[in-house]
């Protein structure tokens, strides 16, 4: 399909076409139908259990649609070195999904995001070592670079995180549960490169369970109970016959909801 040749964020980054992702074919989301579009700020909210990882994991290409597809039209830009630009992805999972146990020093772990343009065994260019400060200088945790990340505190390990997303340099941003015991400041602090991203143009989404966070920060948002609830602007998504419509979706399709209810 030819894309409008209007104001970027009418351009899709990412195009749903009837997606069910699941787990042995077990469906965790299904029939969703609609478009991300480029350089838009979309929050992905619901209850426990609604999917919302799940569909992370399906843009990210973790997890392969069981049914419909997930498109993702390249920006047609032409880099530096006159190759063509391709969506680049960053992910950012779960702090519960990463293993921290792995020696690795902050500076390091950082360094990574450089891999996508460098290779694996590209080396490190003097002027990246300069990035690299910098990036690390901008989520605050400069003198920490030779720290292992095992004994970083959660907050602190989220930051390192972020400055590793600030040199992936990606047009597509996908963050799960950024915020999640992390502390005012901290989550402040980040929010801040949210907004950095979203201004300069790059599309950025993130799986949040502060609604308040939400309506703040997030233009846009997708609602989701196993299946799209609602999806558009945030305050028409938020009303709460929305939110309670989600609630009982998931909890119809949850064998322990109702002594979770009890209780
Ligand atoms: N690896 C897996 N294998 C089998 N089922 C899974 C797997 N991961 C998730 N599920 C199931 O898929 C459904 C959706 O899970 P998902 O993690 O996407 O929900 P979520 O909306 O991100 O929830 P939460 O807010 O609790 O993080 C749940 O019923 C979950 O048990």
């Amino acid at each position: 399909m030819t894309e409008p040749m209007t104001h970027m964020t009418t351009q899709a980054a990412i195009r749903f076409d009837d997606v069910t992702l699941g787990y042995d074919r077990h469906p965790a989301v299904h029939h969703l139908d609609g478009v991300i579009a480029r350089g838009s700020l979309t929050a992905i909210v619901g209850p426990n259990g609604a999917g919302k990882s799940t569909l992370l994991k399906g843009i990210v290409g973790a997890l392969r649609p069981l049914g419909g597809r997930i498109e993702m039209p390249r920006r047609a830009t032409v880099q530096q070195d006159g190759t063509a630009a391709q969506t680049r992805i960053a992910y950012l999972p779960q702090a519960a999904e990463l293993d921290r146990s792995f020696p690795i020093p902050v500076y390091d772990l950082v360094a990574m995001g450089l891999w996508s343009r460098r290779g694996l065994f590209g080396g490190i260019r003097r002027a990246d070592h300069a990035r690299i400060a910098e990036a690390i200088a901008a989520v605050g945790m400069a003198g920490f670079e030779r720290r292992t990340i095992g004994t970083l505190s959660g907050g602190q390990m989220q930051r390192v995180l972020f400055a590793r997303l600030l040199l992936q340099d990606a047009s597509l941003i996908l963050l799960d549960e950024p915020f999640t015991a992390i502390d005012a400041k901290t989550t402040r602090d980040l929010l801040d490169l949210v907004r950095r991203w979203h201004d300069e143009a790059r599309t950025v989404i993130a799986v949040l369970h502060d609604i308040d966070l939400v309506r703040e920060v997030f233009p846009e948002t997708l609602l989701i109970a196993r299946e799209p609830v609602a999806w558009g602007a945030t305050d028409n998504v938020l009303r709460p016959e929305n939110l309670l419509r989600a609630r009982r979706m998931v909890e119809a399709n949850d064998p322990f909801a109702q002594a979770c209810e009890r209780a």
